[in-house]
């Protein structure tokens, strides 16, 4: 997947989803941020229009805050939000679903993901998922930490087809069939700890490269993850760091530099694996 499929121009682009909705490349992310409300509000006044959440960050009633005070129209801002592993199965997915929506004081949720494919309970709560978006209470639904394999099981029952996958993805965790199968089928792929969770910076071949185009090592991590085609949300609660993460749309990878960092793929993790998580 090459830049030349999408034009990359600034940070309010976005990609269509299967059912037209458009989601933002980039967004903020805010697991474990300390200053959510400042965070959010300064991401937004910088021209994100994407912010991640879940029930277990605890915050989404920071978020919901500070979307709703923000001078940005609410139409205009995309929000995401999880369900929990605890919370799968079909009446329980419904209940958390309402919560998160009431922690937030949003009228409604613009993305709603199964946070990792609980074994034996993934299907039901997908199914809960298909009956909020049939009602219209979320505009889109998808997946986060699902596999090739979860995606088949999970679509050969479904009546609705993930919109999004939601998957750990930067220089070390390609999984490039994952990013293809979810291509053929027209679910968006989307990075989370897009900068190994703060291990890039540690990584001579990122600083090489970020020299080379007077970049910082976040701003070639995150243009690389956009060149793939792949949306990303980088977290940080620093100022300046929010600032500059999203300023990523006035160059572009040589194709070579970008095959470079797909080459760095080792398959490492630095979050948990979703064929084997006991949480
Ligand atoms: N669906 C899922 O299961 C998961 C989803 N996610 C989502 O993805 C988001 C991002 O992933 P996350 O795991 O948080 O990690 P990231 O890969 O985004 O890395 C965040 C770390 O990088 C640091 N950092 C950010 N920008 C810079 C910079 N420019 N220079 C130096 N350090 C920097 C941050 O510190 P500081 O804040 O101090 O700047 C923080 O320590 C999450 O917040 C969450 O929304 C994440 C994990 C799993
Ligand atoms: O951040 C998330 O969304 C996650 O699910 C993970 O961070 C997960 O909670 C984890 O890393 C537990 O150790």
């Amino acid at each position: 997947m090459s830049s030349s499929r999408h034009q990359l121009t600034d940070l309010s682009g976005t990609f269509e989803l299967k059912n037209g909705v458009r989601m933002p490349y980039l967004g903020l992310g805010v697991f474990q941020c300390d200053n959510v409300v400042e965070a959010v509000t300064l991401a937004l006044e910088t021209g994100y229009r994407l912010v991640d959440t879940a029930s277990i960050y605890e915050n989404e009633a920071e978020v919901g805050e500070a979307v709703r005070a923000s001078r940005v129209p609410r139409e205009e801002i995309f929000v995401t939000s999880k369900i929990w592993n605890t919370d799968q199965g079909y009446n329980s997915t419904l209940d958390a679903f309402e919560a998160s929506l009431k922690r937030t004081r949003l009228d409604y949720l613009d993305l709603c993901l199964i946070h990792w494919p609980v074994e034996g309970k993934y299907k039901e709560t997908w199914r809960a998922l298909e009956t909020l978006y049939r009602e219209k209470r979320v505009r889109a639904i998808g997946v986060s930490n699902f596999l090739k394999h979860h995606l088949e099981d999970l679509m050969a029952d479904a009546t609705v087809i993930p919109m999004v996958n939601q998957v750990e993805f930067h220089p070390y965790l390609v999984q490039q069939e994952l990013v293809d199968f979810c291509f053929s089928n027209v679910i968006q792929y989307q990075a989370c700890s897009p900068m190994m969770r703060g291990n890039v910076f540690k990584l001579d071949a990122m600083n090489a490269l970020a020299e080379k185009y007077s970049k910082t090592i976040a701003q070639i991590v995150l243009r690389w993850d956009l060149q793939k085609g792949v949306a990303t949300i980088p977290k940080s609660s620093k100022k300046e760091r929010i600032i500059t993460n999203a300023d990523i749309f006035d160059f572009e990878l040589h194709p070579d530099d970008v095959a470079f960092i797909d080459s760095m793929d080792c398959g490492k993790r630095f979050g948990p694996d979703p064929d084997n998580f006991d949480f």
